[in-house]
């Protein structure tokens, strides 16, 4: 009986891999801001990355998602390098992000917002779009629906109206997470999500990113707080200096003296 309890375990812990970051170097001039940098991120996981001030963490977003070029190394989506790609390419790919910076269109509302992510997707051609062909007035109902669907989902539906730069911090960085999310994306990358929240609305967000989990989406969280990332996290992997210190889980990542030792002196609140 153990050994079918111990079996079932190991095949819930055990996602495919969905994405190969493979020997991955950026240098900026002399500066190696990754070094060699390998690690899988495996489907139905949340994958936490994290890492002191200037350990390489966004670079490696950046890499990922098309921002920057690997100077040497690969990342590999479902086994299809990402290399020469552009950003938009990238999305179509699977692969969306939001960014340390809020970046949203201000004078859009909540949907709008959410339905040009959405529109990244589409097949309609612009001439088509302009004629209001009928696919596109048929894509236009379904984007609306699947909009407001993903407000409710992230908890901000009664904003859907409202501008963007109007919403409140918390609301911003929520329809940040709707709008990577239109593209459906295979792999979900959040870039300090809760950076600037108080610990209340942190619990919530992490609450959210697990649920987005649980809707089978595969996420990478950057987050400096590393009690939050204990609490969320299925892995984690450990920047330092641009070199993996480390790639456990989050038990083992907590007790290994490598990963405290990195962390000490780091001040508590420098992650907004
Ligand atoms: N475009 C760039 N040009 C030059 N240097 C860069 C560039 N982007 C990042 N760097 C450098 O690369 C190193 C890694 O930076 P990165 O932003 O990836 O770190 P991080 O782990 O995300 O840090 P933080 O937690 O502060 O956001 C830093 O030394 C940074 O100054």
């Amino acid at each position: 009986m153990e050994g079918a309890e111990s079996e079932r375990e190991l095949a819930v812990d055990v996602g495919e891999v969905l994405v190969e970051v493979k020997n991955l170097t950026i240098k900026f001039g002399g500066l190696a801001a990754l070094d060699n940098v390998s690690f899988v991120i495996k489907r139905g996981e949340i994958l936490g990355l994290i890492g002191p001030n200037g350990a390489g963490k966004t670079t490696c977003f950046n890499a990922m998602t098309g921002v920057y070029k690997p100077t040497t190394g690969d990342v590999l989506l479902e086994g299809v390098s990402v290399k020469g790609r552009k950003q938009h390419q990238i999305t179509r790919m699977g692969m969306a992000r939001t960014f340390q910076n809020i970046r949203l269109f201000g004078e859009m509302s909540a949907l709008e917002n959410v339905v040009v992510g959405l529109d990244a997707r589409h097949r309609t051609s612009v001439p088509g779009a302009l004629l209001r062909m009928p696919r596109h007035v048929r894509e236009e109902a379904s984007s609306i629906d699947r909009g407001m669907a993903l407000l409710e989902f992230v908890g901000i539906a009664q904003h859907a109206e409202k501008r963007a730069r109007e919403l409140s911090y918390g609301s911003q960085r929520r329809l940040e997470i709707a709008r990577a999310l239109a593209t459906d994306p295979k792999l979900l990358c959040l870039d300090e999500p809760a950076a600037g929240f108080n610990p209340a609305e942190k619990e919530d967000l992490m609450a959210l990113i697990r649920t987005i989990r649980d809707e089978g989406y595969t996420v990478l969280l950057i987050e400096h707080d590393m009690k939050l990332v204990m609490g969320v996290t299925d892995r984690i992997v450990v920047l330092e200096f641009g070199r993996k210190l480390a790639d456990d889980v989050p038990t083992a990542i907590r007790n290994d003296p490598r990963v405290i030792a990195a962390y000490l002196g780091e001040p508590e609140d420098d992650a907004a």
